[in-house]
Parts: structure tokens; C-alpha cells; sequence
């Protein structure tokens, strides 16, 4: 191992729950200063990944790496310091106000007893400002709405202001405007502070757009990664979510945007990997792998407006 290695990484890690292998083989480094979005069915590992990048699961074989150290020489405080996790589904304790769990955040960087600094309140005060969550500082978290407390907890992760911040769907509960301003709002953050952001997504459109690299995993493994160029595309598409879709240009960014056709095969728990693929190239007999542009002669159809 090089002593100038940087970053967080696994090496050939294997991730169990009680002794049932869910990820196997995981040979990945998180892209620094980049934002990286994991894709992939329900199931297919992608939660699983974060928790061992978070420390919240040992590896059963192989290593998750920061800078070279084994993750698990960190001490607590400092690990938290240069590396948060919002959870899929994190629990606020009981009556818990806003402005105090978004403090919470602050915790890895204060002594056990210590008074919150000026400089930790400016991270709260801009963590709340930033999220939109200012003016629900005194609410109770549990009086919130499914997309209110969503941005809540972006604002503790925010506050928290580690190196390597990793979101599990981020999105979750928030409506379409919400979800555009959170994902802008993590590219900012990650350009502003070179912040290395990796999130599980389950909107393609949206990974493609937030995303400069993108992971797609299948049955815990990562079978494709690169921009999203390179995985989204339509053999991509049927590769991991068993999919024949349409993949077209989304007019306004450029990005891919997939349009499912409809179901491949016997679907995630029924056919294998190679089935799919079997299938796909059946229905396609000259498929085209190239980038997102596949297949090119169909442009984006235009909504026409709609009458006063
Ligand atoms: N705490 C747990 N105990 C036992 N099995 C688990 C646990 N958490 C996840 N699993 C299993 O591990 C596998 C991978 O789950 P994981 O949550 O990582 O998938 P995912 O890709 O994040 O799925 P989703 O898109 O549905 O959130 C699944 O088969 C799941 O049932």
C-alpha cells in the first residue's frame, strides 16, 4: 500500500449479514472532490456499501481503507470529522427540536463537555439556511413532513461538514422541485468545499444529472461505473435493472434519460445476469453500446402546451 494513498477505499471487501454474503468482491475508491451516485435494483447491495464505507458494518473479508489505515484504526470523533452518513431511514430522538438535532452535527468536531463555537454555529446557521430548514429551527423533527425532515437531516450531514459525505436517497419524500434544489444544492456544496459526496439514487434522470461518476450495482457487485454516459445507456439499463428502455437525450442538460419499454426476462430474483443480457441482445440484434445517445434517431418528443 503507498504511503501517499489518499481517500476512502474498499479492497476486496465482502459484506454479510449474519453470514448471509450480500456484496462480494467490492473493489471500489471513492472518487475524491467528485459526486458519485450508486444505482442499482432494490436489494442489489447498494445500502449495504455505504454502511461499510460509514463503519456501521465490518467487512467479512477484505478492507475499507482511508488514507491507507484500515477504517477501523480511526477513532470515533475523528473518523466522524472526515466522514458522515445520512441513513436511509435515521432515527431523531424523542422531541428533539431542529435547531438542536442540525447542532448534533457539530458533535465530531466539540470536546465531550465543550460550548458550541462561534465557527460551529455559522456551520449550523448556513447548514439550516442552505436546506431551507431556517425557519422550522424551533419545530419538534417529529412534527415535520416526510419532506421537511428529509432536509432537516441534509442539514445535520451539512453541519457535520466531513471530507466524504455519504447520502442514502437523499431524495426520499421530497417532491420534484425539492429534490432538483437538494441534489443542486450537494453539487454546490461539493464544488464550493471539494466535499467528496457519494448517494444512492434511484432516479436515473436525476444521477445522471447530479453525478459525475455513477456505480451501477447487480446482486451485490458493481458491474458497470464511468460517467453516466457510459453506464446509462441501453444495454447498460438492461445489464442492471433487467430494462429495455429507450435512452434518450434530456434536451435541457444533455444527460441520458431512460424510457422503459418494459421488463427483460424473468426479472431481478428469476433470471441471471447473462440471461438478461442473452435476451436483450435476442431483441436487439444490432445493438448499439455506445454512450447515452443510443439509440440517436429518437429525439426527446416535446410536450406540447397545454390550453388555456
Ligand atoms: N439488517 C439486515 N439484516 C439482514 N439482511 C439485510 C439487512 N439489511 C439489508 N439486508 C439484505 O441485504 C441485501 C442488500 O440490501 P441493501 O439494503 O444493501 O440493498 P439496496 O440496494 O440498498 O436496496 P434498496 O434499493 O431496496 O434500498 C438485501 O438482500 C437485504 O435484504
Amino acid at each position: 500500500m503507498p504511503q501517499t494513498e489518499t481517500g476512502l477505499r474498499a479492497e476486496g471487501v465482502s459484506l454479510s449479514y449474519d453470514g448471509v454474503r450480500v456484496v462480494e468482491g467490492l473493489d471500489f475508491h471513492v472518487p475524491t472532490g467528485k459526486v458519485t451516485a450508486i444505482i442499482g435494483a432494490n436489494g442489489s447491495g447498494k445500502s449495504t456499501v455505504l454502511k461499510a464505507f460509514a463503519r456501521i458494518l465490518a467487512p467479512a473479508e477484505g478492507r475499507v481503507l482511508l488514507d491507507g489505515r484500515p477504517v477501523g484504526d480511526y477513532p470515533g470523533k475523528a473518523y466522524a470529522r472526515r466522514v458522515g452518513i445520512l441513513p436511509q431511514q435515521p432515527l431523531a430522538p424523542a422531541g428533539i427540536t431542529v435547531a438542536e438535532l442540525v447542532s448534533r452535527g457539530r458533535a465530531p468536531h466539540r470536546g465531550a463537555f465543550a460550548r458550541p463555537t462561534a465557527a460551529d454555529r455559522e456551520h449550523v446557521a448556513t447548514a439550516l439556511e442552505r436546506t431551507e430548514t431556517l425557519a422550522l429551527a424551533d419545530r419538534r423533527v417529529e412534527e415535520l413532513s416526510g419532506g421537511q425532515r428529509q432536509r432537516v437531516w441534509i442539514a445535520m450531514a451539512l453541519a457535520q461538514d466531513p471530507e466524504v459525505l455519504l447520502l442514502d436517497e437523499p431524495t426520499t419524500y421530497l417532491d420534484l422541485a425539492h429534490q432538483v434544489d437538494v441534489l443542486d444544492l450537494l453539487r454546490d456544496w461539493n464544488a464550493a468545499r471539494g466535499t467528496s459526496i457519494v448517494m444512492v439514487l434511484h432516479e436515473l434522470a436525476l444521477a445522471a444529472r447530479a453525478a459525475d461518476h455513477v456505480v451501477a450495482m447487480r446482486d451485490g457487485r458493481i458491474v458497470r461505473q464511468g460517467s453516466a454516459d457510459d453506464v446509462l445507456t441501453q444495454r447498460g439499463v438492461a445489464e442492471v435493472f433487467d430494462l429495455d428502455a429507450l435512452v434518450l437525450r434530456d434536451p435541457v442538460r444533455g444527460t441520458p434519460l431512460i424510457v422503459p419499454r418494459g421488463r427483460l426476462g424473468g426479472g431481478h430474483s428469476g433470471a441471471g445476469h447473462s440471461d438478461a443480457e442473452h435476451e436483450w441482445r435476442a431483441a436487439h440484434p444490432d445493438p448499439t453500446a455506445g454512450p447515452a445517445s443510443t439509440p440517436p434517431s429518437i429525439p426527446a418528443p416535446a410536450i406540447p402546451e397545454e390550453k388555456p
